[in-house]
Order: C-alpha cells, then structure tokens, then sequence
C-alpha cells in the first residue's frame, strides 16, 4: 500500500550541536536503510524548507506508523500522512 508523507523538521535550539548531528546521522542511515528495503520509495527535499515529501510503500498504515513513529527524528518531526491508490489514467506499471 502506498502513503504520499510529508515530513516538516522542527528541531529544537536547546539541542547541543553534537546532538543534532547526532540525530540527523542516525536519521540518515535509517532513511537509506528503508529506501534499500523498499519501504521509503522515494524521498525529495521540498525546495527551501527542512522538510521532505516521501513515498512509502508498505502493508498499512499500522506497518507506516511503526516505521515513522521510530524515526530518530520523529519527536522533531510534524508529519503528514495520505493514503494512496492508483488512479484509473496511471500509465505506471507500479503505482499500485
Ligand atoms: O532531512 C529530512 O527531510 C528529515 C529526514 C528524512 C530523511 C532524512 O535523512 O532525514
């Protein structure tokens, strides 16, 4: 099942420097662990905000909220999630 998520980061000043590195790293190589798995489908910078727009692809929302809800980043994170289908005019083979 597919989900179209926006993910906006507000991450707080009262964090360390070293803090924030911290997390975005491991925030890094869990966002590149799931897209090798297939789960982050597709992940874009939105241009001019620390925010991005992702396509995930998994069983339902109970497996999205899971992987989301343990995101490095998710206390920082002000998330957005629709579900999607495919459209009777798609001409992808994958869009389903
Ligand atoms: O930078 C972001 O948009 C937040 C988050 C999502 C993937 C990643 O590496 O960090």
């Amino acid at each position: 099942m597919l989900f179209h998520v926006e993910m906006d980061v507000r991450i707080p000043y009262s964090l360390s420097a070293e803090e924030v590195d911290a997390l975005k790293q491991a925030e890094r190589v869990r966002a590149m662990e799931l897209q090798r798995s297939g789960a982050w489908r597709h992940l874009w910078r939105v241009a001019g905000r620390y925010a991005n727009v992702s396509i995930f692809d998994v069983s339902g929302p109970p497996e999205l909220h899971d992987i989301l809800s343990r995101l490095p980043l998710f206390p920082f994170m002000e998330i957005r999630v629709t579900p999607l289908c495919r459209h009777p005019s798609s001409i992808r083979d994958d869009d389903q």
